[in-house]
């Protein structure tokens, strides 16, 4: 496939934005680009909003996994493109338009022209939330598939075109959300004594939660909490009855965030008695780890280096994919692609280079 078409692919896909499983029109483009391909050596599965695709190979003794994840984000698109998001509120702020097209573009070669083994095109929902790597690693579907490696692709906005970038071991944390809601008594902005407000309660929680990895996680580990939205109060003279943080917990090992989360909860303990409030914690979504296969980042790397490409060590990063549950199952890796962006991931003027996409394809 010409860069081209994978440029017509990719603002297609662009347009069309969609929340963890409600790919319905991102499904519906995919499957309906893979009817048009010869279907001779193809099955294909749908699970929940994603899909399964196989391409049966020449001689078929392994099965070659390749993940893309298929969702949007919550995001209202601020770029200056002709074909910028139709779904307001929604944004391809991730690079999964572009993880998709890659993919698509694979996918049609082999169809065209299978590979001695298997593939298993793995076209995933929900990855920024709640997960679809997890349910669908263990489907009913997944277990007719006995993959022998598994590997996906990430853009990396700071990274140049025709930079590819990984390293063995663990490259991403394993992260968990995080929602807490305070409720005690609200009343009159004049007679405090008479409430227990919960626009403090929740300041001090903030504060307070800064603290489990300042004083809590070893400083030779790493951890992080962020608290990225707090919702509190009605109006400027009432004290407030209710208040609710989100946010997220970043660390190195399952151990660790054990580690944190107990330390979270001794902290609500704590903000509970002195505030007089009730509090409740939901973790929402948590993702394992990504541990790279060093065997298998040592071929890739003698791959790129027979290539006009470059490759470049990565450090490892606090952000979260849940292709580490797929790569706990299956030895494999991930690698980031450079797309050279000013504006980074989840950001709303996020704009990679479509040049990129060839590269992507070509690897
Ligand atoms: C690559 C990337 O940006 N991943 C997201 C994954 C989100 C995990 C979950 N929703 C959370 O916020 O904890 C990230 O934010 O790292």
């Amino acid at each position: 496939m010409n860069l081209e078409q994978l440029i017509k692919i990719r603002r297609e896909l662009h347009q069309i934005p969609e929340l963890g499983f409600q790919e319905v029109k991102t499904q519906a483009f995919l499957l309906h680009f893979i009817q048009q391909l010869p279907q001779e050596h193809l099955e294909v599965e749908t699970w929940e909003t994603g899909l399964f695709v196989f391409v049966r190979g020449k001689n078929g003794h392994k099965t070659i996994g390749y993940r893309t994840d298929i969702d949007g984000l919550p995001l209202e698109e601020d770029t200056d493109y002709s074909f910028s998001s139709t779904h307001q509120g929604r944004m391809h702020a991730c690079g999964h338009d572009f993880h998709m097209t890659i993919a698509l573009g694979a996918l049609q070669e082999l169809a065209h022209q299978p590979a001695d083994h298997h593939v298993l095109f793995i076209f995933q929902p929900a990855e920024e939330g709640p997960g679809g790597a997890e349910p669908m690693i263990q489907s009913n579907e997944m277990s007719k598939y006995n993959l022998d490696t598994i590997f996906a692709l990430h853009i990396a906005p700071e990274l140049p075109v025709g930079t590819v970038s990984s390293k063995p071991g663990l490259l991403f944390a394993n992260t968990s959300e995080l929602f807490i809601d305070l409720e005690g008594k609200g009343g009159h902005a004049a007679f405090p004594h008479l409430t227990h407000d919960m626009v403090v309660a929740a300041s001090s929680l903030v504060g307070q939660l800064q603290q489990v990895v300042a004083r809590r996680v070893d400083p030779l580990d790493s951890a992080v909490i962020t608290i990225g939205k707090i919702e509190s109060g009605t109006v400027q003279n009432i004290i407030a009855e209710k208040a609710r943080l989100e946010g997220t917990i970043r660390t190195l090992s399952p151990e660790s965030m054990h580690k944190v989360k107990a330390e979270i909860e001794k902290i609500t303990r704590g903000i509970e008695i002195s505030n007089d409030c009730s509090l409740s914690i939901d973790y929402g979504a948590t993702y394992h780890q990504v541990e790279n296969d060093s065997e298998k980042v040592s071929s890739f790397k003698s791959i790129v280096a027979d290539t006009e490409f470059n490759y470049h060590e990565a450090k490892m990063a606090m952000t979260g994919e849940d292709f580490g549950y797929m790569v706990k199952e299956v030895p494999g890796f991930m690698f980031w692609l450079g797309v050279d962006s000013e504006a980074g991931l989840h950001h709303s003027q996020l704009k990679p280079k479509e040049e990129a996409l060839q590269v992507g394809l070509s690897l």
